[in-house]
């Protein structure tokens, strides 16, 4: 695994995940469901600092037929990113810091009557070793993760008139296999994957509360439903990747 200059920042975030995003939201009562669709549940937390709409979200999800490792690579790939995330505009990778981390500036569709947005954020994949056990004692096959989290960079020749959102942002994804029993191999029927999608986005600059809070409330499910169909599909026909 390569060390680089963000190698130090990068670990703060994943322990940090690790620690909290792993907590299951319907334990507590901090989170608000305000999203269900069958094993999808996406929950929220109101919060505003200085004047502005950040909102914590955090979903859970399981998915048939996929892994872990599936789940992330098509996250973080940047190869096919406009083909599953409807909200951004252009995107560019300013710098690759190793084979699983990089550096992307990119621009999302304006939502009227907010100006609109762009981020650049340091995007990174791994996987998790010791993987923490959720609650119900279950053993995964094993744990990936995506960390994506605002960064600085020199290169972000900003578009203008873009307001600058930053973004802290996890998808931790568990593989589950279900061995078919009497010495039949693995097929995708025996595998299921429950991730943890957890999004802090600061907007960065005043926005309608209930033009933001609509937006989120509309984007976050879709976005889960349309990524999760989208791994599915293309996983369908190929080999497992565990
Ligand atoms: O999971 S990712 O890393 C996937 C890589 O793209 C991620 C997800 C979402 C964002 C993000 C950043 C800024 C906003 C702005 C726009 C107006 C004020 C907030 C929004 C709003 C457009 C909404 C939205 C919600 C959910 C999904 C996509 N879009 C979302 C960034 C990265």
């Amino acid at each position: 695994k390569g060390e680089h200059r963000l190698s130090a920042v990068l670990e703060k975030h994943i322990q940090n995940h690790l620690s909290d995003s792993l907590q299951l939201p319907g334990n507590d009562n901090t989170w608000e469901l305000f999203a269900e669709e069958g094993e999808m549940k996406v929950y929220r937390k109101e919060l505003v600092e200085d004047g502005l709409i950040c909102d914590p979200l955090k979903a859970i999800h399981s998915i048939k037929r996929v892994t872990a490792r599936e789940m992330c690579h098509y996250f973080w790939d940047t190869d096919v990113r406009l083909e599953w995330e409807g909200t951004i505009e252009s995107f560019r990778v300013l710098e690759v810091l190793d084979e699983r981390t990089i550096i992307i500036y990119q621009t999302h569709k304006r939502v009227w009557p907010s100006a609109q947005r762009d981020c650049l954020y340091l995007s990174s994949m791994l996987k998790i070793d010791n993987p923490p056990v959720t609650d119900g004692g279950r053993i995964p096959h094993d744990t990936w993760m995506v960390c994506n989290f605002s960064v600085d960079h020199n290169d972000a020749n900003s578009v203008s008139g873009c307001v600058r959102a930053t973004v802290e942002i996890c998808l931790i994804c568990q593989t589950f296999v279900t061995p078919p029993g009497d010495n039949r191999p693995i097929d995708r029927d025996c595998l299921h994957c429950e991730i943890v999608y957890v999004a802090n986005v600061n907007p960065g600059g005043w926005a309608p509360a209930s033009v933001l809070r609509a937006i989120y409330k509309r984007e976050y499910p879709k976005f889960l439903r349309r990524f999760t169909a989208y791994v599915q599909t293309k996983t369908n026909a190929k080999e497992i990747w565990f």
